[in-house]
């Protein structure tokens, strides 16, 4: 059972290499990896995000190594894009997409249910905040980004007060938060975590294969916390306590930790 912790109380995962690795010596762990804020730097545009030459190369070899598995709240098909490796797993959508080599895919079939309501919400929120400078929409297949990255201070609260109203009208949805983002989901009970332990049993044969997951945002979360044998690692901070079992402080750390388990 995993416990919140304070992030600044976590240990580093660089600093204590060794005791991290010996908890799966004998067992090669598989990997997930988030993707915005943990293999490719926060940006201004959520279009202009990518990762750098040498995180792809990391990453790239690290998935001749181990099975690995991206995890992300972007649209599965633009995660894809922006990693570009074509055998190994994705989970888009926060979780609610899932492919893999050899044409495996796997989409939430009640989420497949929503996407009119998703089409409905996405235009009346248009409307709706068309008046605030700076808002920026991202649909995603089984989600709805609404970026608030570039919205004056003081035009903060009623964008998050016209969402707030809006989605009250739409029960079989929900809200969530990231970073300076508000995601509107299906009202599912489904997650990174859970995504992360649907993909575990596909990507190993064994019962409860250890796993590792590197992720950023309070997203991320729900994935240190339903990790049933394995080491959550958080990346900088969300602003909140964490599920992670170790933490590391930057983009920078994140490659220099892949780079040691190559
Ligand atoms: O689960 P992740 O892979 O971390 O994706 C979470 C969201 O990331 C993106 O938005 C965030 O990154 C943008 C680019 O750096 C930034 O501009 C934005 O403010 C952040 O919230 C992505 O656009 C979303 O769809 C993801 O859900």
């Amino acid at each position: 059972m995993k416990t919140l912790r304070d992030p600044k109380l976590l240990d580093s995962a660089i600093e204590n290499l060794e005791e991290l690795q010996s908890k799966f010596s004998h067992n090669k762990p598989l990997i997930f990896l988030d993707f915005d804020g943990t293999l490719a730097p926060i940006v201004e545009n959520h279009e202009d995000a990518g990762m750098d030459e040498e995180t792809k190369k990391i990453v790239n070899e690290l998935s001749n190594n181990y099975a690995i598995a991206v995890v992300s709240g972007r649209g599965l098909s633009d995660v894809r894009d922006k990693v570009g490796l074509a055998d190994i797993y994705y989970a888009g959508s926060h979780g609610f997409e899932i492919a893999g080599p050899n044409n495996f895919e796997k989409d939430n079939e009640e989420a497949e249910k929503m996407l009119p309501v998703f089409d409905e919400i996405e235009q009346k929120l248009q409307q709706e905040l068309n008046d605030i400078e700076g808002v920026r929409f991202e649909r995603k297949k089984f989600t709805l980004a609404i970026h608030y990255r570039q919205v004056t201070q003081e035009k903060i609260s009623a964008f998050h007060n016209i969402i707030e109203n809006t989605i009250a009208n739409y029960p079989k949805l929900h809200k969530g938060d990231g970073k300076k983002v508000v995601e509107i989901k299906p009202n599912i009970d489904w997650h990174k975590g859970k995504a992360v332990n649907f993909l575990r049993k596909e990507l190993s044969d064994q019962e409860n294969p250890f796993s590792i997951y590197l992720g950023d945002d309070t997203t991320d979360e729900d994935a240190f916390r339903e990790m049933e044998n394995g080491i959550g690692i958080l990346v900088g901070e969300h602003g909140n306590d964490s599920y992670a079992d170790y933490r590391l402080e930057s983009i920078t750390q994140v490659k220099q930790f892949l780079k040691a388990l190559l």
